[in-house]
């Protein structure tokens, strides 16, 4: 954009936390945002990391998840140790409006100093969203919409989840930077799909949720490049059937158990399906016939392709010849098989993943692999749930309905946004 254009647009700093399940939500929504007539300035790298944190991560890790306990309460020092950078780049920039992110909720108060609007950014489900606000909100309330909660075995991760909040009521009032939000709050969805859960977070906040839609590229990001082995693992899909491969993931973050990955191979070696899986491990490089059940790869051949670390998803899903998406749930993965049509086989892990997989349930785009009352992963379980989502008409169809509803609806969401934003700024 030419300095003309720069000057005459409203201009927004976006301010994601630096994980990649968030920063590409704010980069999607910063494109759009261009598009209707705003300038973006971006700023994720502040952390001055020279604290004693960088030389005790181990050189292995990827992601904070399995980052030991006392290091991890000194990254989040790090982050919260960055709001004088952030202040001096605020006052250096003088943005129209911050729109920043809930897990940074003293950035609009520095805003506020320097006189800068603020408008939070939520990059979470509604669903995950309202229910830990009614926990915030009615301590040992039941959750209204009955359907939505975690099974037994899954007690420990709302455990994990209210202190988590605990945290956050202590620091932030429960309101996890809510309230500094200027009128409204946006959030990552659709009211096609979330519609209940986006109006009831709205009253139990006091604040207008409003969706920006579900942020995925309209062709999967089919005008970029790829590298050559990712190229190499398209050709291999072209020459599969019509949606007669399952792609498998489990998101950015998250390493698969030892009997997580048995209970996923000996399920998929049980179905006919074509697959893609995805795998990452926390020690980094090592040999793929430790990690798989002995004889797994031979049995494969030619029906299966492994991918070690990283795949091009989005390219993958929006694929012709992909019949169903075996996810964690993370809320990325499910607006990206959504927009393109692809049911969900759920294997939610931990988070808000459990809460998610039961929104994919609750509209039929896809099912949920319900694990044995130990949390085991049963390998008949997921190969009956791959074959009734891939094989059977029913889910597919669902799935089908689902995508149809949000392409008509267009950039009808982002169009408001835009326009609240425009508001916001004094330009309209
Ligand atoms: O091989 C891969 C793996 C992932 N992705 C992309 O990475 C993103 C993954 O995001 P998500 O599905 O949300 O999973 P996580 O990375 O696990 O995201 C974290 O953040 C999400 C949003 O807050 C939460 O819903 C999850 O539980 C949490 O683990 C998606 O855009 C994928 O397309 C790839 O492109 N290739």
């Amino acid at each position: 954009m030419n300095s003309s254009t720069k000057n005459q647009s409203p201009r927004i700093l976006m301010f994601p936390w630096l994980g990649y399940g968030h920063i590409t939500p704010y980069l999607e929504l910063a494109k759009k945002l261009t598009t209707k007539g705003f300038f973006i300035h971006f700023s994720i790298e502040l952390v001055p990391l020279s604290l004693e944190v960088s030389s005790e991560l181990p050189a292995t890790l990827h992601t904070t998840n399995g980052l030991p306990p006392h290091l991890m309460a000194r990254l989040k020092e790090a982050f919260d140790g960055s709001a004088e950078n952030f202040s001096s780049i605020l006052r250096e920039l003088k943005p129209d409006l911050l729109v920043f992110d809930f897990l940074q909720p003293w950035a609009p108060l520095l805003a506020e100093a320097e006189g800068v609007p603020s408008v939070i950014f939520i990059t979470s489900s509604s669903v995950m969203t309202s229910f830990m606000f009614h926990h915030f909100k009615n301590p040992g309330a039941e959750f209204p919409y009955k359907e939505i909660g975690f099974r037994e075995h899954e007690s420990r991760f709302m455990d994990e989840l209210l202190a988590n909040a605990r945290d956050g009521v202590e620091r932030e009032k429960g309101s996890a930077g809510v309230d500094r939000s200027c009128g409204i709050a946006l959030i990552k969805g659709s009211r096609e799909i979330e519609a209940r859960y986006i109006d009831y977070v709205s009253v139990l906040t006091g604040k207008r949720f409003v969706p920006v839609g579900p942020l995925v590229q309209e062709d999967g990001g089919c005008g970029g490049s790829v590298g050559s082995s990712s190229s190499e693992l398209l050709s291999w899909l072209d020459k599969k059937e019509a949606k007669s491969t399952v792609f498998v993931s489990f998101g950015s973050e998250y390493f698969l158990s030892k009997e997580d990955m048995d209970g996923i191979a000996h399920g998929l070696l049980q179905t006919k399906v074509n697959f893609i899986w995805v795998v990452r491990f926390p020690e980094g490089e090592v040999a793929l016939e430790e990690k798989f059940p002995e004889g797994f790869l031979d049995e494969v051949g030619d029906r299966g392709r492994i991918v070690r670390g990283w795949a091009p998803q989005t390219r993958i899903l929006v694929h012709a010849n992909v019949g169903g998406f075996v996810s964690h749930c993370g809320w990325n993965s499910v607006m990206e098989s959504l927009k393109f049509g692809v049911p969900i086989i759920a294997v939610p892990m931990h988070l808000d993943q459990p809460i998610n997989a039961r929104l994919v349930e609750e509209i039929g785009a896809g099912e949920e692999v319900v694990r044995a009352r130990d949390g085991r992963l049963d390998a008949e379980a997921v190969a009956a749930v791959i074959n009734r989502v891939v094989v059977g008409d029913e889910v597919r169809g669902k799935a089908a309905d689902v995508k149809a509803r949000l392409d008509l609806k267009g950039d009808r969401e982002i169009d408001e946004v835009a326009r609240e934003l425009m508001s916001i700024c004094g330009k309209s």
